[in-house]
């Protein structure tokens, strides 16, 4: 079932920057769509709009039958920008428990609910401390953890992964992927990162370049659960990537030249 659809958006910042063209998108419940494209085209537009933070210019953004007007209640947002996102006078547990006051949870509640969604992400020992006290990939975590507690409908990670190395990178992806089974999450994932959108997604949607809209939308059919060494080894994972990066670089594909 469709549960958001982008219908025909288009943005232009007040400088008369066209930053979205007529783009459209249907998601199910549930699925894991990743948003790739060249440097510029408007990734971040498409999640500011979906996540009621930037009214676009045209079109609309439908979310479960109604269209958004503000930040919807059953949204949660996973920037890049660990640093800025995490409050360093509170603890990791109370920067996760924060948020689920809009959910109208007791103080009680709040707590076990964070400690929970800490334990999910491997850092229920680091509850008590403060996040300048974490490394890099750590925060990221936390900030995983956080939109975790809340329980949102729509996830949406503007480049989540994009500031820590590549291996804690790899941990996040299948930790991700862990984490989204069978919780009915429904997840929008920008990422330059054309291996990590095949690996992670359900589908792969590439925008075109500036003023974005959709490129291609491509099935990722790869067996679960994925592995980063086995499932990138596939010849089926190899030429998906292939024709993801040409159709990034503007190039013919494989397919249709
Ligand atoms: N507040 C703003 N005012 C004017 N122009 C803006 C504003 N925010 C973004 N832009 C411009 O709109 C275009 C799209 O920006 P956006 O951040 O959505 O692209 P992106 O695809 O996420 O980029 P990147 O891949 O580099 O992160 C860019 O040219 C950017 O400079």
């Amino acid at each position: 079932m469709v549960m958001l659809e982008v219908r025909e958006l288009g943005h232009a910042y007040p400088d008369g920057h066209v930053a979205l063209h007529d783009l459209s998108l249907k998601v199910a419940g549930g699925e894991l769509v990743s948003i790739v494209g060249p440097s510029g085209c408007g990734k971040s537009t498409l999640l500011r709009c979906v996540a009621g933070l930037l009214r676009p210019v045209r079109g609309q953004v439908v979310l479960d039958g109604a269209p958004i007007v503000g930040v919807p209640d059953n949204l949660a947002v996973v920037f890049q920008d660990y640093s800025r996102s995490l409050y360093p006078w509170l603890s990791v547990r109370d920067n996760v428990a924060l948020p689920l006051r809009r959910r109208g949870m007791g103080r009680a509640e709040r707590r076990t609910v964070a400690v929970e969604a800490l334990e999910s992400v491997g850092l229920a020992s680091a509850a008590g401390k403060h996040p300048w006290q974490l490394s890099g990939g750590m925060q990221q975590r936390v900030a995983i953890a956080r939109a975790l507690a809340y329980r949102p409908a729509l996830l949406l990670m503007d480049e989540p992964f994009g500031s820590v190395d590549a291996q804690t990178r790899e941990d996040l992806e299948d930790l991700l992927l862990r984490v989204r089974g069978g919780s009915g999450m429904t997840i929008l994932l920008v990422t330059h990162d054309i291996d990590e959108s095949v690996y992670v997604g359900d589908r792969v949607v590439v925008l075109s370049a500036a003023p974005g809209s959709v490129k291609a939308d491509l099935p990722v059919e790869l067996p679960a659960p994925r592995e980063q060494i086995a499932t990138r080894e596939l010849p089926a994972f190899v030429r998906l990537r292939a024709e993801v990066g040409r159709l990034v670089r503007g190039q013919q594909t494989a397919q249709h030249p």
